[in-house]
């Protein structure tokens, strides 16, 4: 069995590329097969694992979709790096902006990485994809190809108005195009329980959410380590093993085990 999960939330700069990336090491050194799919034309996640010159990539996942949406045979494997034990990437770049605008005249347009990634299934335990921050063409493709959804939310700014539109639209691709599609959790990032604010939307979003959507009990606190992993391209366990982030990330990678397939 594998599981399908979309990193999604239109507000940008909340954790998502820092959550694939980590959630992704946490679960391939648990044993898992996992694709990491950056479906970002700035490519954050493909930069973040060390592929400093993505524009240089022989094939990545605008090949793909591209490929799908002129119905072109997909060779095995294309596009995929392996990045180290049990994870491999499907990486991003700037063709991807362009692919975008030609899926909009494609047939069945928001069910064209779904076709990619039930294929892709049959080679992993967890394949999570990278969404970039907004709710447009290429991640309603990711959450019609998805599971679940997890959604990080940053903790210092007032996330309630943004969060209902993302929430709308994810039962609204529930209803139409993937009625298997739930809700993993809302994942607080960056969280600086010192401040009172941090607390307050905490409760505010439990009480708006917290009794028909999940939110996950791990909580990634504000780590100026977890900032610097992009940088050096580690992740978090190999560049601060024994700091908060990490055993944060590890918490989280438990409770989507937990969560099972
Ligand atoms: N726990 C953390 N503490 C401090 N800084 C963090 C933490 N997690 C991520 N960051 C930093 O915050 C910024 C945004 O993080 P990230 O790129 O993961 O967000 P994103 O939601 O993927 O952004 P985008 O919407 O642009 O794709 C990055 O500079 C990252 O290094
Ligand atoms: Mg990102």
């Amino acid at each position: 069995m594998s599981k399908v999960i979309a990193v999604a939330n239109q507000k940008g700069g909340v954790g998502k590329t820092t959550s694939v990336m980590n959630l992704g090491a946490g679960l391939a050194s648990a044993g898992k097969k996992v694709l990491l799919v950056d479906l970002d034309p700035q490519a954050s996640l493909t930069l973040s694992l060390g592929y400093r010159e993505p524009d240089k990539l022989e094939a990545s996942v605008a090949d793909i979709i591209s490929r799908v949406v002129n119905d072109e045979d997909i060779p095995e494997g294309l596009g995929i790096i392996h990045v180290s034990d049990n994870m491999d990437l499907l990486p991003s770049n700037i063709q991807l902006s362009a692919v975008e605008v030609s899926m909009v005249n494609a047939m069945s347009r928001e069910l064209v990485l779904r076709y990619y990634i039930e294929q892709a299934r049959e080679k992993y335990d967890f394949i999570l994809i990278d969404c970039m921050p907004s709710l447009g063409i290429l991640t309603v493709n990711a959450l019609a190809s998805a599971d679940s959804v997890l959604v990080p939310v940053q903790a210092a700014y007032l996330p309630v108005k943004g969060l209902q539109q993302l929430i709308k639209t994810i039962y609204t691709v529930k209803r139409r195009l993937n009625s298997r599609l739930s809700i993993e959790g809302i994942l607080f990032t960056m969280v600086d329980r010192r401040t009172l604010y941090a607390k307050e939307i905490i409760e505010e979003v439990n009480e708006a959410y917290g009794k028909s959507i999940p939110v996950f009990s791990t909580e990634i606190p504000i780590s100026v380590r977890a900032s610097e992993t992009s940088m050096v391209a580690k992740n978090i366990y190999d560049y601060d093993p024994k700091g908060k982030a990490a055993s944060a990330y590890s918490a989280l990678t438990q409770e989507v085990l937990k969560h099972g397939c």
